[in-house]
């Protein structure tokens, strides 16, 4: 087992990655208030380790209810969002009680929203069953549901008690899915990690072959990365807007193209090829460096290039991203390989350029 702290004083938790954590009901007991639990999952997610962990939860005295959620991006929406809420209030769930999420990041997010609300907040433990929950979403306390408008836009800041990344989940785990999760883990290389993005390149064959020791190590070390910006960051004042490298092109294909459509890994994907391709426009990375970038997402077998809505309509959504200043657009972009800034006022004819050269062909 690997053990990770992230490190926010009094509200420091614990990440535990390794096969079999699932059941590790020692670490759950000691971030429980009260052996009261709501588990909240999905109706992909339940018929495969629901059970699992009510079983080892009731063998330690812990009462357990659940609720399951519709699965999919489309359903991360209020209406969603009110289940849990009826489910907790039906439930004579109060304040001491532990929510547990257990499933990707769309539950995760839900589900630690509805922690950081209910009842004014009560505490919650992440159970992410993805690559992408494992390596990004579990981690550092953001929550959120989506508007059709936008992505995550409505949402707070409510950190975990404790991340439990069981990656023998990870085997059930469609390949679609898991690749859209290495587009994360490819993430943190570029933006702070370039002695990661070559290990990533030299072991990308391992990783879509899924095995253990590759995939384990490509989750501590993202979460690794996480965890320091969070510590140093928690509410993005500053370096955690790092984090968003390609969001705020990938957030406009999944909101322009409906929840759902892309995933969000992919839509990450063509986005980080989009800020890499504006980039090296600018000036700033090098051709070398961007021809790196998209070979190893394209290798990866995630998209490199975003759908055709056009610049203008890019544009349009990118204008509801929540790094907007003032009215400016700020954009995450690379000087290097494992050098990435936040930068605003940029040339609108050159953003409107990098998106139109990294679309796909009308
Ligand atoms: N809070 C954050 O910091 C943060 C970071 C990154 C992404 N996100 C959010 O996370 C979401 C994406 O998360 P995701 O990629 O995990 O998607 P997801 O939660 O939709 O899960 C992907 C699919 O896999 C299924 N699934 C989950 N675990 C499985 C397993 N072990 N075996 C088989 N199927 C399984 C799910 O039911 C779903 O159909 C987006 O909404 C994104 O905005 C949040
Ligand atoms: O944790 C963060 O900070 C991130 O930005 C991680 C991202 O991968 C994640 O998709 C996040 O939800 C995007 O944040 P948002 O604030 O743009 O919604
Ligand atoms: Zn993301």
């Amino acid at each position: 087992m690997r053990k990770l702290t992230v490190a926010l004083g009094d509200r420091s938790y614990p990440i535990l990655i390794g096969e079999g954590v699932l059941d590790r009901t020692d670490a759950i007991l000691a971030a429980l208030k009260t052996p009261r639990v709501a588990i909240v999952t999905n109706d992909v997610v339940a018929p495969l380790y629901l059970g699992r962990l009510e079983a080892a939860l009731r063998s330690v005295d812990v009462a357990c209810d659940s609720v399951i959620l519709p699965d999919g991006e489309a359903h991360k929406n209020w209406q969603t969002l009110n289940t849990i809420f009826d489910g907790l209030l039906a439930g004579h769930f109060d304040r001491s009680t532990t929510l547990i999420a257990l499933g990707g990041g769309v539950v995760g997010d839900m589900a630690g929203f509805a922690a950081a609300t209910y009842q004014r907040g009560i505490p919650f433990i992440q159970i992410p069953t993805t690559l992408l929950s494992q390596v990004d979403s579990s981690v550092g306390g953001k929550t959120a549901i989506n508007h059709p408008l936008g992505k995550n836009m409505i949402g707070a800041f409510h950190q975990p008690r404790l991340v439990l990344a069981d990656t023998s989940t990870l085997t059930t785990l469609p390949d679609r899915e898991l690749k859209a999760g290495l587009a994360e883990v490819i993430k943190y290389g570029l933006i702070r990690d370039p002695a990661f993005f070559d290990w990533i390149e030299t072991n990308i064959e391992r990783l879509l072959a899924r095995e253990p020791q590759a995939l384990g190590e490509a989750i501590e070390r993202s979460c690794a990365n996480k965890a320091r910006i969070v510590s140093e960051d928690e509410t993005e004042r500053g370096v955690r807007a790092l984090l968003n490298l390609g969001h705020t092109f990938g957030h406009a294909i999944e909101a322009g193209m409906g929840f759902g459509v892309w995933l969000h890994g992919e839509a990450v994907a063509a986005g980080m090829v989009m800020a890499a391709c504006l980039s090296n426009r600018l000036g700033w990375l090098s051709a070398r460096q961007y021809e790196r970038t998209v070979a190893l997402i394209g290798r990866t077998g995630l998209p490199v290039r975003g759908p055709k809505l056009g610049a203008a309509r890019y544009l349009e959504l990118m204008a509801h991203d929540k790094k907007v200043d003032a009215g400016r657009l700020r954009l995450v972009l690379l000087r290097d390989i494992g050098d990435a800034e936040i930068f605003a006022d940029l040339p609108a004819v050159e953003i409107a350029a990098a998106i139109d050269a990294c679309c796909e062909p009308s």
